[in-house]
């Protein structure tokens, strides 16, 4: 093998349509350009009224035509990725590297232990030889809840994944298959069809018993004494003082070499192992990124799989070829010696039918793609298959090949317990000083997009990367449900993009030369989200607040230069409806999707932005807020009915009303004066439509957010607090602007 040439183990096609899709962007770039030369040569003179509006939003169209011929560096060309996994098959089913799987989990309540077991039984039952597999649960609470549950899943997972492989089951987390089961009774096809019912209802019975042992405990919101003194394992928790202040917890709770750990089939299981690290008050433990880089250097010394995967622990495997599509790539002949990692998109099981709070459903299907064209593919910190080497900081030569052969390590026999206390050491607080750690090595520390920063760290070095989307998805999470909640991830991920600009791994600087053109403008798309608070305030306030004083800054609806503008503003939005409808989404949902754009731009941005610079000067920290995975029940009821969710007040929320109560003010205001006034109303309508139609628009997108305000009774509404608020200050704002000087 290996050295006759060989058919390729995955293909790439180009998108079709691309050259329409150019000229189509070229006429926008036409008319961005003639929008700039009439704000350049109209600016009003020196004391003249609407000079201030007019060279804010000249700024702010600058920056919507740079930030715009930035996005199209992931959209001019994109390129789609097919696997040949029977070639794969063929040539090395028996020489399977081993892969080494990460789950990640950091609180028990947020975090319910039976979702997080879900996540884990579905990466151990990929199709995949079960010896070369291995199963990592890092806990950052290090919950007892959660190590009952996970030893519970060990025990399910004795029938569940000999199950899913006699009957070729999917999804393979269960919960998710016996949804699917309910839902459209099972496959037919074969004749053993009521045998599978027979073992269905067992396996669904297992599986009930295991969940309600579980909910028990997380209702009880402890593990009995009677299961703690069945399980030895559980003493290391005698040390343990707080989630902050404990010893390492380490168990292997399936050993895969061990001839007595087989399912009920008697086959071999998959390696099964949980890991707390240490953590101490005084030591910083970095987060996500600090739980993967104990997880590398553990696993190095039990099972060291050539291959990483990594996910969140909302995300479990929805198809279990996903790791033979990775292994297409990574051990293809021609270019796979390559390639370092290969992501799979972000995609969830919970979103409604118009994604009330948006989701990554643009990014995933075009962007990712147009970037796949630079192979550089940005890591997003869950779905993602690495090579441990080149994860660990190993730098790309032309000439070498990794070998991606498994070996078997069982030659080194070492009592298993000594094992796990000799491993402890691994993950304990001191370990990292003086080494490499979170800087050259594993994930970088200090982002908080610690995945985006590593893996532009590994292109680099040299690497390409691979975005791969199969038809039937492979990973499914949990989108959030309610508003602030997205608020706040945004915000987060703003800030860690806007964080990279700023670092020494910034595109700008240390990319030039290292990486391609496009690919440097494909990150910098990601990076800049945070500075589009400053233009989208400015077109969000200003038009509308000249409106009520009457002052036009736009070309008169009569004037040849309007032309540029309506084709700009229509062309862009006719083009993404039509790019998100393209993508499966619905005309409602690219609306919702609008508004979110909208919300996320002028507070989590905003505040992304602030907080990036106050850090920037060494003043804060920033932090890891997770996204809570659960919510009440008619908070999710709400959801399920497309309800927008506050609930409760927060800055966001007043800047955001305020934002919406001043467009609703300034039109009023306006209407009042256009009515009564001097002018006729043709004469108003000829100087002021774009900026009428602005408003009108913002107060369309805003409606839910008015309900909220005013008319809703239910426990998700906008609290009076945060209305009295918003009232004053948009109020206050209205004024200042009418009667300025
Ligand atoms: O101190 C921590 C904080 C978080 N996590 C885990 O990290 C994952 C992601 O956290 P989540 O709150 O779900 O954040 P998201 O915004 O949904 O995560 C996205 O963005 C993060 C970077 O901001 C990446 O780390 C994630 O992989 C990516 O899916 C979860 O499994 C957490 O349990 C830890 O293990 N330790
Ligand atoms: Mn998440």
């Amino acid at each position: 093998m290996g050295e006759e040439r060989h058919l390729p183990l995955f293909e790439t096609t180009r998108a079709k349509g691309i050259v329409l899709y150019r000229l189509f962007a070229v006429s926008i770039f036409v008319g961005i350009c003639l929008i700039w030369v009439y704000r350049a040569i109209h600016i009003p003179n020196a004391g003249e009224d609407g000079r201030f509006g007019w060279m804010s939003l000249f700024a702010a169209e600058l920056w919507f035509g740079f930030y715009w011929f930035v996005t199209q560096a992931s959209r001019w060309s994109r390129v789609y990725r097919h696997t040949f996994k029977d070639r794969l098959s063929e040539r090395y089913e028996n020489v399977l590297p081993g892969v080494d799987i990460f789950v990640c989990t950091a609180d028990p309540i947020i975090e319910p232990p039976m979702m997080v077991m879900n996540t884990v039984l579905s990466v151990m039952a990929y199709d995949y030889p079960p010896e070369k597999l291995s199963v990592y649960l890092s806990d950052d609470c290090g919950s007892q809840l959660t190590y009952y549950a996970l030893l519970e899943a060990a025990e399910f997972a004795k029938s569940w994944i000999p199950y899913c492989k006699k009957y070729s089951v999917e999804p393979r987390s269960p919960a998710a298959y016996f949804v699917s089961t309910a839902s459209d009774a099972v496959v037919d096809q074969s004749q053993n069809r009521n045998h599978q019912f027979g073992d269905l209802a067992l396996i669904k019975k297992l599986y009930d018993d295991m969940e309600s042992k579980i909910e028990n405990a997380v209702k009880l919101g402890r593990v009995s004494e009677e299961v703690r003194s069945k399980h030895k394992g559980f003493s290391q928790w005698d040390s343990y003082s707080s989630k902050h202040d404990h010893d390492t917890i380490l168990q292997i709770v399936i050993d895969g070499k061990d001839p007595n750990a087989r399912d009920v089939e008697g086959c071999v299981l998959p390696t099964l192992v949980y890991l707390s690290r240490e953590k101490r008050p005084q030591y910083h433990h970095n987060f996500k990124a600090g739980a993967m880089n104990a997880l590398i250097r553990v696993s190095s010394r039990i099972s060291n799989g050539k291959l990483l995967l990594n996910v969140d622990c909302d995300m479990y495997s929805n198809n279990s070829m996903a790791i033979r599509d990775a292994l297409c790539f990574l051990l293809d002949e021609e270019q796979g010696h390559e390639i370092a990692f290969v992501q799979f998109p972000q995609n969830f099981h919970n979103l409604t039918k118009n994604e009330l709070y948006a989701s990554l459903l643009v990014i995933s299907e075009v962007e990712a793609h147009g970037l796949d064209n630079y192979w550089g593919t940005l890591y997003i910190g869950t779905g993602c298959f690495h090579r441990r080497e080149t994860l660990c900081g190993k730098k790309f030569s032309k000439g070498y090949k990794i070998e991606m052969k498994w070996e078997d390590k069982s030659g080194e026999n070492i009592g298993i317990h000594e094992l796990e206390e000799s491993l402890k050491s691994l993950a304990s607080c001191t370990f990292e000083e003086n080494t490499q750690w979170g800087k050259e090595m594993g994930l970088k520390y200090g982002c908080a997009v610690e995945d985006v920063i590593t893996g532009l760290a590994i292109q680099y070095r040299g690497w390409k990367s691979v975005n791969c989307n199969p038809t039937r998805k492979a990973f499914l999470g949990l989108n959030a449900t309610t508003l602030l909640q997205i608020l706040v991830q945004h915000k987060r991920w703003a800030e860690g993009n806007l964080q990279i600009l700023l670092s020494k791994y910034s595109v700008l600087w240390y990319g030039h030369g290292k990486i391609s053109l496009g690919h440097q403008l494909g990150y910098l798309r990601f990076n800049l989200w945070a500075v589009n608070c400053w233009p989208t305030l400015i077109y969000s306030i200003l038009p509308s607040l000249y409106l009520l004083r009457g002052t036009s800054l736009f070309p008169q609806v009569s004037s040849a230069w309007i032309i540029p503008f309506a084709y700009v503003m229509t062309a862009k939005q006719i083009g993404s409806l039509v790019e998100y409808m393209w993508c499966g989404g619905t005309i409602l949902g690219w609306w919702n999707d609008q508004r979110i754009w909208l919300y996320q731009r002028t507070t989590s941005y905003l505040f992304a932005f602030i907080d990036t610079i106050v850090h920037y000067l060494g003043y804060t920290d920033s932090a890891f807020v997770i996204t809570a995975k659960v919510a009440d029940e008619d908070v999710s009821e709400r959801y399920e009915k497309e309800i927008m969710e506050f609930g409760g007040s927060s800055p966001m929320f007043t800047l955001l009303a305020t934002l919406a109560l001043l467009n609703l003010y300034c039109f009023a205001g306006f209407v009042k004066t256009a009515i009564t006034g001097t002018k006729g109303i043709a004469e108003v309508y000829d100087t002021m439509c774009l900026q009428i139609l602005l408003c009108v628009v913002l107060i369309f997108i805003n409606l839910p957010l008015y309900e909220a305000l005013y008319l809703r009774k239910d426990k998700g509404k906008l609290p009076s607090s945060v209305a009295f608020k918003s009232m004053a200050f948009a109020g206050f704002a209205c004024i200042c602007s009418k009667f300025m000087y």
